[in-house]
């Protein structure tokens, strides 16, 4: 631990010079008194004492708009390679500057996950990793994180525990959003109703082969931000994001002012500097980092590599 603690200070130190930089670019002059959630976030006391409050997946966009940036949201797997890693991680994403953070939920039958976050999950599984691990290491860790955290989990574990038992679970721990890959638009109705009534941001997805009068009906249930998968297939890095993409954005924000994040197989700084420019509000990137945490030789080099990984990313956002 104590090695992790040193790769951490080195790392939160990296990051702390990195947030300091860009808080002094920062200034948004048109709106004099107005200091949004990020600078807050980004000032140099934020990393020396408890984070500023999160607001939600919405807010959080929506300040991101007026200041005409672009979210920039990482996704891993808890509990992959070890739950204390995870925190971790989750501090160093968020002293990178991640402006949302998906915490993947490890299932034994991820269907739409490719292989390294299935691969992932295994690990963590087979590690003991389960949703009440996974809950009291967020109860310590969510007060030090300004960034919202998106749960994302399949819908099984969520209908085992009952669906207002795991909202209002989850809401206790200070998650904002949840993220339910494999639930159809038809069942999302209970989903729905107990996440707003713990105000929690329900986010729904939309794909490349979405009829347009389902998309609008997914557009319009969606809450928090709209989810749109670039490409066919499962999560993994690709070495192109589709140029399917920009038609596909230009289609939702033709029926909804909600933001939308892309993800699937982004996995570089030109694929975020690409998606960013076809009009995203936010990036996704999964597959990518879980994979330098996961397969790294140890814990420390792992937070190191996704330190590094994080920041490059982040200097490819406007
Ligand atoms: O891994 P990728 O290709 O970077 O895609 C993001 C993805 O990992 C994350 O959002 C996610 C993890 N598991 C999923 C299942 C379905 C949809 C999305 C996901």
């Amino acid at each position: 631990m104590a090695a992790t603690t040193t790769a951490l200070k080195s790392t939160t130190s990296a990051c702390f010079q990195q947030l300091k930089k860009s808080d002094a670019h920062f200034s948004p002059s048109h709106r004099p008194g107005f200091v949004s959630v990020r600078r807050l976030r980004q000032s140099p006391m934020a990393t020396l004492t408890a984070a500023a409050p999160t607001v939600g997946l919405a807010q959080t966009f929506s300040n991101l708009k007026s200041q005409g940036k672009v979210a920039f949201i990482p996704y891993i797997t808890a509990g992959d390679p070890d739950l204390s890693t995870t925190a971790e991680a989750l501090k160093v994403l968020d002293k990178c500057g991640s402006d949302i953070i998906e915490l993947g939920v490890p299932y034994s039958d991820p269907l739409a996950d490719g292989p390294v976050i299935q691969a992932a999950a295994t690990r963590s599984l087979a590690r003991g990793t389960n949703f009440d691990s996974i809950l009291s290491m967020l109860k310590k860790v969510v007060p030090e994180i300004s960034a919202p955290i998106a749960l994302f989990t399949y819908y099984n574990p969520i209908l085992k525990r009952g669906v207002g038992q795991f909202m209002s679970t989850v809401k206790d721990t200070g998650i904002h959003g949840l993220v339910v890959p494999d639930v159809p638009l038809e069942e999302t109705e209970l989903l729905r109703k107990e996440a707003l009534k713990n105000n929690i941001e329900l986010v729904l997805l939309t794909t490349p082969t979405t009829p347009t009068e389902r998309m609008k009906a997914i557009v319009e249930a969606s809450e928090g931000f709209i989810y749109l998968v670039s490409s066919i297939g499962v999560t993994g890095a690709r070495a192109s994001v589709s140029t399917k993409v920009q038609t596909l954005l230009r289609d939702i924000k033709e029926v909804t002012t909600k933001p939308v994040a892309v993800g699937f197989g982004i996995s570089s700084p030109e694929h975020v500097q690409q998606v960013a420019g076809w009009g995203a509000d936010g990036v996704i990137v999964g597959s990518a980092m879980v994979k330098l945490l996961g397969e790294a030789k140890s814990p420390e080099e792992g937070l190191l590599e996704l330190e590094k990984f994080t920041k490059s990313l982040k200097a490819a956002l406007p």
